[in-house]
């Protein structure tokens, strides 16, 4: 269970995130949507510990990132790519980061597979496409069996057969009790995929609660998305 509460972020005169609080529940798909600038990226930089809080707290089951005692066993997530030094062979990225922190070898075969890249393991990963690194990233985040996976923007720039991928891979890993909460600004896509969402703009939750509720009363996610942007600018 992911637990943000009254979480605020100033860089400046800028408020990235504003006295944020909402919750991403295990077995459930939460989509964190917002339009450019909203402060999504900045609310999972401070649930990663990448970032320090100006105010409020964000915790995985209870605790701060900074206090898990295995923090990649306990969240797994992707943020800007698959972080892996492009000289390096996919395989021998994975096997780095499983010794690091002390993940059995075994497992980087079982993610290899779980994510399709069997064949490409000795591939370095400058020759990865820009799906293929959105699989790595995901197979590294996957490495510690987290029951909590968070994703930032995972189908950026990917084809629909991407999109699709990994539209099942998040509803496979709510089916098996998992929380997942993932970023995005494309509605379509979201709303095909997330049980539960959270709407941010200028900082501001503006909107939180299940698919159907959010969308009650609106012709589709879209339009119910850009009717809690004018609620949230009119406040
Ligand atoms: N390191 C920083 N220094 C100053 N301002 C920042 C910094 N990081 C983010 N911001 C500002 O905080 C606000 C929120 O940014 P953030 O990246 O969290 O938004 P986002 O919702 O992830 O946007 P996008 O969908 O474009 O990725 C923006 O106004 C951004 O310019």
């Amino acid at each position: 269970m992911i637990e943000i509460s009254h979480l605020s972020k100033r860089y400046h005169a800028t408020a990235a995130v504003d006295d944020a609080t909402f919750t991403a529940r295990p077995g459930r798909v939460t989509g964190f949507l917002g339009p450019n600038g909203a402060g999504k990226s900045t609310t999972l930089r401070i649930l990663l510990g990448l970032s320090a809080a100006t105010s409020g707290t964000a915790t995985i089951d209870g605790r701060r990132y900074r206090d898990l005692e295995h923090p990649l066993r306990t969240v797994g997530a992707l943020l800007d790519g698959a972080g892996a030094v492009p000289e390096r062979r996919a395989v021998d990225h994975l096997r780095w980061v499983a010794q690091s922190n002390r993940i059995p070898r075994a497992r980087v075969d079982e993610v290899l597979e779980l994510v399709d890249l069997t064949g490409a393991r000795r591939q370095r990963v400058r020759t990865f496409s820009l799906g293929m690194t959105q699989r790595l990233g995901i197979a590294t985040a996957l490495l510690g069996d987290p029951q909590v996976v968070v994703l930032d923007e995972p189908t950026n720039g990917l084809d629909p057969a991407g999109i699709r991928w990994i539209r099942t891979l998040l509803r496979d890993f709510a089916a098996q009790g998992r929380t997942v909460l993932v970023s995005s600004h494309q509605m379509a896509e979201m709303s095909d995929t997330v049980d539960d969402l959270v709407i941010i703009d200028r900082g501001r939750v503006v909107v939180r609660g299940t698919l159907d509720e959010v969308v009650a009363g609106h012709l589709s996610l879209e339009e119910a998305f850009f009717a809690a942007l004018a609620t949230g600018a009119a406040r």
